[in-house]
């Protein structure tokens, strides 16, 4: 199949900050796309859902967090070979609860200063370059 007609996977994905500027990351499963790859936590948008109401299911289920408000950050469309993704980034405005890896992946709160040093997806490049020009 061609680049133009595979079909890209809609991903929901959640850019979190605290309060002194540091960025929620975790570190993607063995059995996952892109193992063992640090991430910023998130997953496919569902038929029927809208990509806030994917980022809220996905974060609570994977980070125990409850999203009240998102908004657009960046949307990202990459060709792995094996799998078409559209990243749909949302920098998570207002949320209640700790974040913390629920499902048993290592995460953790990273300045901003250090994310380059994190091996991210290649999609990534443009999330944290963003990030690093605020
Ligand atoms: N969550 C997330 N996915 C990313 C990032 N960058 C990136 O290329 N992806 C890709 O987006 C795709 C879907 O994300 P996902 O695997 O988290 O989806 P999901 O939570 O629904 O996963 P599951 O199928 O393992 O339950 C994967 O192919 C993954 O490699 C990222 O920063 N965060
Ligand atoms: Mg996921």
């Amino acid at each position: 199949m061609s680049t133009d007609t595979k079909k890209a996977v809609l991903v929901a994905v959640g850019v979190i900050e605290n309060a002194a500027g540091d960025i929620f990351v975790c570190r993607r499963g063995e059995s996952q796309h892109q193992a063992f790859k640090w991430e910023f936590p998130g997953g496919k948008v569902e038929d029927g859902e809208t990509v806030p109401q994917a980022l809220a299911r996905e974060l609570e289920e994977e980070i125990g967090i409850q999203v009240s408000d998102c908004a657009p950050f960046m949307r990202i469309e990459h060709d792995y070979g094996d799998k078409q993704v559209t990243l749909d980034i949302r920098k998570v405005t207002a949320f209640t609860g700790e974040p913390h890896g629920r499902e048993g992946q290592p995460s953790r709160w990273v300045p901003v200063s250090e994310l380059s040093g994190y091996d991210f997806p290649a999609a990534n490049s443009p999330i944290v370059a963003k990030l690093q020009g605020e």
